[in-house]
């Protein structure tokens, strides 16, 4: 129990207040190895481990790049392949530290198919980084919607096991951890495949909370990614299970038509791909949208149904938006689609507009430039 907010939580990592804490600033390693060593799920490595496994990460081994650093392939003495994320920590912001620690904090005890595991972590003075299984198939973003090298063919089928095993991983997160756990940052870059390419649910400690009583709460930094940040938390910050079924039915309409949610390529007035399967829903031309790379080899009647529940996901107002679990339901036929009536989505044009600004306020008044795409709005405790 957090002796600031009343939180239970194992690093006390639940307010900002918490955050601010010069412990958790600066978690000393004696706390991260009881954490994880003692009371957790999770092993320690040392640093000499983590460099011989991706020799002393070298460019060859780098597998990708994220807000809070790089992510190489490295192989264990043991033999095992993992994924070891650099986190870079900003002594001004300390964002990478919060991600450390609140990584480390809500993946402990998760488990789940369709979620990455976190094997371990490792700590050493300013150093931080965490070692996860490593998937073959990199990322949607890599595969699916990626460039003519990286592109991989998804047929229908892999496209109807992915879509599944997401809302899956989602659905666990919100429904049956306890207590309930917030994504916070659904889109394709987050969404790793393995070997079989299974989908798996991964960062987390940029994007996970936990929900007391099923509410919701402001954050101090809203991690949404532009397009598949629902509407509401553009605007107040509020974060709900909704925001995440949000960023789902972007992501499902992302994997059914092979196109980014926002794409600048393509001729006006098709550049926001939900926009786009809104007006093909009320031109009665939905399947105009799903990708030309499937050649007709598919069923309509599912593609229909799973474009529909994509802007179900994604309607304006939250309360309209199924929960994960109903989404399970309604993607494996328990449920019927047709019980539900689809109303307009969030416009995502507008919500660029705030963001951009808000992004734009905050950058000239640091005086700092920022590849992210979060944005900051005011916490309410
Ligand atoms: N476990 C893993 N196995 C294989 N590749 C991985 C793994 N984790 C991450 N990657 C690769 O590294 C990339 C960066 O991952 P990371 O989680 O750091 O950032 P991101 O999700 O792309 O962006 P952001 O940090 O802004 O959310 C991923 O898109 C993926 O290509």
């Amino acid at each position: 129990m957090c002796s600031n907010c009343g939180y239970v939580m194992k690093l006390k990592l639940c307010c900002l207040s918490c955050f601010f804490s010069p412990e958790l600033y600066n978690p000393p390693p004696e706390l991260v190895r009881k954490l994880c060593g003692e009371e957790g799920n999770l092993r320690i490595f040392s640093l000499q481990e983590v460099k011989l496994a991706t020799q002393n990460f070298s460019s060859a081994n780098k597998v990708g790049e994220g807000g809070f650093g790089s992510v190489y392939k490295g192989r264990l003495q043991d033999g095992s392949v993992v994924a070891v994320k650099v986190l870079s920590v900003e002594v001004e912001s300390m964002r990478g530290e919060r991600e450390f620690v609140s990584e480390l904090s809500a993946l402990s005890n998760l488990r789940h198919d369709n979620l990455v595991i976190l094997q371990g972590c490792c700590v050493e003075g300013s150093d931080r980084y965490l070692v996860y299984e490593y998937m073959e198939n990199n990322s949607l973003t890599h595969t699916l919607l990626g460039n003519e090298q990286n592109r991989m063919k998804f047929s229908w089928e892999a496209r109807r096991h992915v879509s599944v095993g997401v809302a899956r991983g989602i659905a666990y997160l919100h429904e049956e951890v306890k207590p309930h756990v917030l994504q916070r940052d659904i889109k394709a870059s987050n969404i790793l495949l393995d070997d079989h390419f299974t989908p798996k649910v991964s960062d987390f400690g940029l994007s996970t909370r936990t929900l007391r009583d099923n509410s919701s709460y402001v954050s101090t930094r809203v991690a949404g990614t532009l397009g598949y940040l629902a509407p509401e938390c553009a605007v107040s910050g509020h974060l709900t299970c909704k925001s995440d079924v949000y960023g789902y039915g972007v992501l499902l309409v992302e994997i059914i038509s092979g196109r980014s949610v926002v794409d600048f390529d393509v001729e006006l007035g098709e550049h926001y791909l939900v926009q786009k399967a809104w007006s093909n829903f009320r031109a009665k031309k939905l399947l105009q949208i799903v990708d030309p790379a499937l050649n007709m080899n598919y069923p309509e009647e599912e593609a229909t149904r799973l474009l529909k529940i994509s802007l179900l996901c994604v309607q304006e107002t939250a309360k309209r938006r199924p929960t994960m679990s109903t989404v399970v339901q309604i993607l494996s036929n328990e449920i019927e689609l047709e019980s539900y009536e689809i109303s307009e989505p969030g416009h995502l044009s507008d919500l660029m507009g705030i963001r951009l600004h808000k992004r734009y306020t905050s950058q000239t008044s640091s005086s700092k430039s920022s590849t992210t795409t979060s944005l900051q709005s005011t916490a309410h405790f």
